[in-house]
Parts: C-alpha cells; sequence; structure tokens
C-alpha cells in the first residue's frame, strides 16, 4: 500500500467539501480525481501530501512522496541543471536522464526564471522524476503544456508505474494514462 485516506472530511473556511472519502493506492496504481473548479481537488491531493490537515479521518503514506503543485520550487536565479542538482543532491539522485525524459536537457544552462511556462513545467515534472519518491501526487500537472510535453509526462507516469511508483493525480485535461481508476469529487454534501 503506497497511499491510505479513510473517512476524510475536509472544510475550508465554513464550507464542507468532501466527507467520509476513502481510498486507497496500491504500487502501480493510478488515480485520476475530477470535477469543477473550486470542488476540492487539489485540497484532497494537498491531504494526501500532508501539506493540508483533514478535518476528520486518518492518513497512511508510509513511503517518500513526490509533490508538484502550483508553484515551481526550482530557484530562478540558478541555471536549471544547478536548481535541479540541488534537490536530487537532496534525494540521493541525479537529474540527466529526468531532464532528458522531458525533452529540456539542452536548457541545463539556462537559468530557470528565462524559461518558459511549460519549459518549467516540464522541468517540475523532471524534479518529480529525479525524486525517486515511490508516490507522486500532481496537481494539474498538464498546465501548461503543449502535446508532446503532455505524452512525455504521460510516458514518464507509465515508467514509474511499471517500477513500482503510484500516482494520485488532478487535473482538468486529459492525460494519457492507461487504465486509470477515476474519483469523481461532485461537491454533493448530503
Ligand atoms: N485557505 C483557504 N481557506 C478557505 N477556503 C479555501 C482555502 N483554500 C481554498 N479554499 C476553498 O476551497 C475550495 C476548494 O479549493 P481547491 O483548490 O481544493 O479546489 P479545486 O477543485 O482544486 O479547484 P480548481 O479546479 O479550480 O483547481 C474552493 O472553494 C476554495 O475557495
Amino acid at each position: 500500500m503506497m497511499l491510505a485516506l479513510r473517512d476524510i472530511a475536509c472544510l475550508r473556511g465554513d464550507r464542507l467539501l468532501f466527507e467520509r472519502l476513502s481510498l486507497e493506492l496500491a504500487a502501480g496504481d493510478a488515480l485520476v480525481v475530477t470535477g469543477a473548479n473550486g470542488v476540492g481537488k487539489s485540497s484532497l491531493l494537498r491531504i494526501a501530501a500532508g501539506l493540508l490537515r483533514p478535518s476528520a479521518g486518518t492518513i497512511e503514506r508510509p513511503g517518500r512522496v513526490a509533490w508538484l503543485g502550483e508553484a515551481s520550487a526550482l530557484d530562478g536565479d540558478r541555471t536549471l541543471g544547478q536548481a535541479l542538482d540541488f534537490w536530487a543532491k537532496l534525494d540521493g539522485t541525479r537529474p540527466d536522464a529526468a531532464m532528458a525524459q522531458m525533452g529540456i536537457a539542452h536548457l541545463v544552462r539556462v537559468p530557470v526564471r528565462y524559461l518558459s511556462t511549460g519549459q518549467r513545467r516540464r522541468a517540475a515534472i523532471a524534479r518529480t522524476i529525479a525524486s525517486g519518491a515511490p508516490l507522486w501526487l500532481l496537481d494539474e500537472p498538464a498546465n501548461g503544456l503543449d502535446a508532446e510535453g503532455i505524452e512525455r509526462l504521460g510516458d514518464a507516469i507509465r515508467a514509474h508505474r511499471r517500477t513500482g511508483g503510484s500516482v494520485f493525480t488532478a487535473t482538468h485535461l486529459p492525460l494519457p494514462i492507461d487504465d486509470a481508476a477515476t474519483l469523481m469529487l461532485d461537491g454533493a454534501i448530503a
């Protein structure tokens, strides 16, 4: 088991976004959460990541987690290579293969602040790949990616699952993920 949420409730402000939500991810699983803007997809992923405390329920997450959110955690003043190296060192890995996988190896000497939106997103995905974490939590990972980037993201997810990794993602854009389970948040709270 990579992730288990049991009877989770999420209250934001005075709004109950969802309650009694349970899910489990095993090695190799992919789970895609969909639903309208504001329904609570990001909140659910943040709860799964331990970035947001649920108002009820329990979370089990035995292994390491890679978090990909809206904000880039890459230092704008460093080159892409240095910025990815920084994180890879902490994780005890190397980012080179991940950069190649996302088609950004040629940008290794470009300062992160000069990268385009899609290049930055590819870099964030490369960081996720290079983390070596078994569980990927991806909040709208395809935002800003072109068709080729989305394909590379799909390939990366496939490769990750093939080696026993799991992926839990929220997305508006259709992602090329084989036999993913889907969770539709509909905001229907009794
Ligand atoms: N810090 C906060 N305090 C109170 N309410 C919040 C806070 N952060 C988010 N919300 C509210 O929680 C609800 C769910 O937000 P969330 O970001 O989880 O939705 P989402 O389904 O990911 O939306 P989107 O599709 O727009 O990304 C929204 O109504 C939002 O306004």
